[in-house]
């Protein structure tokens, strides 16, 4: 079977779990992953360095994307800023699409995926969390890599991300109207990664070209 140009579009808010699931959804299905929140980081981290976005982001290359210090919860706020930038977002679609594009299948993750980048993909999930659960979450994490935060920072920290989000008039975060929906306030990774691949499965299982 072929699986070139199928694409898996995850979106939902800060630290919800579309990462994890993308990750290892990709990795069982031998597709390529691109979290797109990377991109918004990368533009952000050069706006803090005193760039313009626009110029940031129609420059940006793949090896911008690598540096450790896009974790920090003062490039996310910076993210979410840029982020609400039309020229911004129009500079990074076309990489995206591309992405999507391309032989043997592709995850994306972010806030407009299903929406605007990829309406066509084939899978469409939105993965949310209780805000104060997607806190605790982002809070273990960066407390475990040794970065200086408090649980109440994180959280405000989230909830003003996601407002800012949500807000926007460009590509705001919302499910797509055929996006499958997944709490995972009280799953276990395991439980949501095979909820998510069985998903994926059943859509593939019904490709008419199956077995070619
Ligand atoms: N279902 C879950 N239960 C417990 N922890 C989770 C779950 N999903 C993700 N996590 C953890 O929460 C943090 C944020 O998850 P991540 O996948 O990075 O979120 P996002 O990509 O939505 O920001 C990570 O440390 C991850 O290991
Ligand atoms: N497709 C996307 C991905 C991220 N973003 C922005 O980039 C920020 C960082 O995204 P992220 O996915 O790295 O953040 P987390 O969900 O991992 O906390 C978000 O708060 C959004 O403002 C976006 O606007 N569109």
């Amino acid at each position: 079977m072929t699986t070139n140009g199928f694409t898996v579009a995850i979106d939902g808010p800060a630290a919800s779990g579309k990462g994890t699931i993308s990750k290892a959804v990709a990795a069982h299905f031998g597709f390529a992953h691109l979290d797109t929140g990377l991109l918004y980081r990368a533009v952000a981290g050069k706006t803090l360095q005193g760039q313009s976005p626009a110029e940031a982001a129609r420059a940006l290359v793949p090896g911008d994307l690598e540096h450790d210090d896009l974790r920090r919860p003062s490039v996310a706020q910076e993210a979410s800023r840029v982020a609400a930038i039309p020229e911004v977002r129009a500079a990074l679609v076309d990489f995206q699409r591309s992405f999507a594009a391309r032989a043997g299948g592709a995850v994306l993750d972010g806030r407009d995926i299903g929406t605007v980048i990829c309406p066509q993909a084939q899978v469409k999930l939105f993965v949310t969390a209780d805000a104060e659960v997607r806190a605790e979450r982002r809070y273990a994490e960066l407390a475990g890599k040794g970065m200086d935060v408090t649980p109440e920072e994180v959280l405000k920290d989230v909830l003003a991300r996601d407002a800012r989000d949500m807000g926007r008039a460009d590509a705001p975060l919302k499910p797509a109207t055929d996006a499958v929906r997944i709490d995972t306030s009280t799953m276990a990774i395991a439980d949501a990664v095979a909820e998510v691949a069985a998903l994926i499965q059943g859509v593939l299982d019904r490709m008419p070209d199956k077995g070619a």
